[in-house]
């Protein structure tokens, strides 16, 4: 409708996709949105063809999200600036491995008072080796505020309209019905908090856990050792906020954000098969995300190296074992079995 806020996606992949076909059909439900949703998609040519032409004539995402429709109101951008400058809410969704360039190329270019929205997993490690919130990196380049999202949200489940759960971590006091308006919907649970670090700490930490999950499995351990993974990484996802982001809520952890995430992830999710796959055919991470994600990234494995660049630093390697011990299996400086080992040795056990 004319005089509601126009909604931009930003970024096309696997959750990017799911998310549009929600917000592409939400808007339409409510007069204080646009009908259109532009979505950016990083160009690349499949069989031939622009795979922005090719959403928006059969409004299928053909390579990252083949089997769903997006609805026809969701238009596929090319370029970035294009897409994003009238926007009045930003959602983005990019790999965490491509936001801080994104960003740099939006600097100065959207609206002073968009709303930002990050679905984005991971963090950013600074140049002195330090992390950042990828939220905070959007506020801080685009001199916005920004929220997050995140939960127990496999994408394809969710673009099968597969009921869940999901946690929005609110910095716009204000807006968050306007955001869960946005989000909601039948199959798409939304609860609101306004605890965003702990929502996004949650998001990036469970992807390491993952790995480790991904291990066992690869190792032939059953479930009782699987679900120790679970409850040491969730252990270690609780003291990592209670040190470095104080005030951090420990019912944010029961939310979808945390257990429930952390749960989906470690059975169902990219990282925990690609780390099962790594045990099994001691190919690389990389090489194995190239044969077997057709162009989706892993978080898990970059993300536990930018914790122990920040862990190293902070001289507190020690009290993060298990999240030291991902890193370096991902990097085969520890095999697989180093696992079992960690697990074994955790100093909850003491
Ligand atoms: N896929 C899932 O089930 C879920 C993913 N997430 C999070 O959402 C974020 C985005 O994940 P997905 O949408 O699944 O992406 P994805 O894993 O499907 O990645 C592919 C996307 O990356 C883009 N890309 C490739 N090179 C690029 C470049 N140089 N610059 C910018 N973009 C580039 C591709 O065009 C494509 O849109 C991640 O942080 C992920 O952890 C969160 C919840 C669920
Ligand atoms: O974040 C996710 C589910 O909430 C997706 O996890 P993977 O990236 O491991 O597939």
């Amino acid at each position: 409708m004319a005089g509601g806020k126009r909604v931009t996606v930003v970024g096309s992949g696997n959750w990017g996709s799911a998310i549009a076909k929600i917000i592409g059909s939400n808007v339409t439900k409510f007069d204080q949105f646009q009908d259109e949703v532009k979505m950016w998609v990083f160009e690349e040519m499949v069989e031939g063809k622009k795979l922005t032409e090719i959403i928006n004539t059969t409004h299928v995402n053909v390579k990252y999200l083949p089997d769903h429709k997006l609805p026809e109101n969701v238009v596929a951008v090319p370029d970035l600036v294009e897409a994003a400058k009238d926007a009045d809410i930003l959602v983005f969704v990019v790999p965490h491995q491509f936001l801080h360039r994104t960003l740099k190329t939006l600097e100065g270019k959207v609206k002073p008072d968009v709303i930002g929205l990050s679905l984005i997993k991971g963090f950013h490690l600074k140049p002195e080796g330090g992390i950042e919130l990828l939220s905070h990196i959007i506020e801080d380049i685009l001199k916005i505020k920004c929220s997050v999202l995140m939960g127990a949200n496999l994408a394809p489940e969710v673009a099968a309209e597969k009921f869940c759960e999901t946690t929005i971590g609110c910095r716009s006091p204000g807006n968050e019905q306007m955001l869960k308006d946005l989000i909601q919907t039948s199959y798409f649970r939304v609860m609101v908090v306004s605890d965003a670090n702990a929502v996004e700490l949650c998001g990036a930490l469970k992807n390491i856990v993952a790995c480790g999950a991904g291990f066992v499995d690869g190792l032939g351990y059953g479930n009782n050792t699987k679900a120790a993974v679970i409850r040491l990484g969730l252990m270690e996802m609780i003291k990592f906020a209670e040190v470095f982001y104080p005030g951090s809520l420990l019912a944010t952890f029961f939310e979808s954000c945390g257990v429930a995430d952390l749960t989906t992830t470690c059975y169902g999710g990219r990282n925990r098969r690609i780390s099962e796959a790594f045990v099994k055919t001691g190919k690389t991470i990389e090489v194995l995300e190239k044969e077997m994600l057709n162009g989706q990234c892993a978080q898990g494995p970059e993300t536990a190296r930018e914790v122990y660049v920040m862990l190293e630093r902070e001289k507190s390697l020690e009290k993060f074992p298990l999240f030291v011990a991902i890193h370096r299996i991902c990097i085969g400086e520890l095999p697989p079995t180093g696992m079992i080992d960690c697990i074994r040795e955790h100093p909850e056990h003491l």
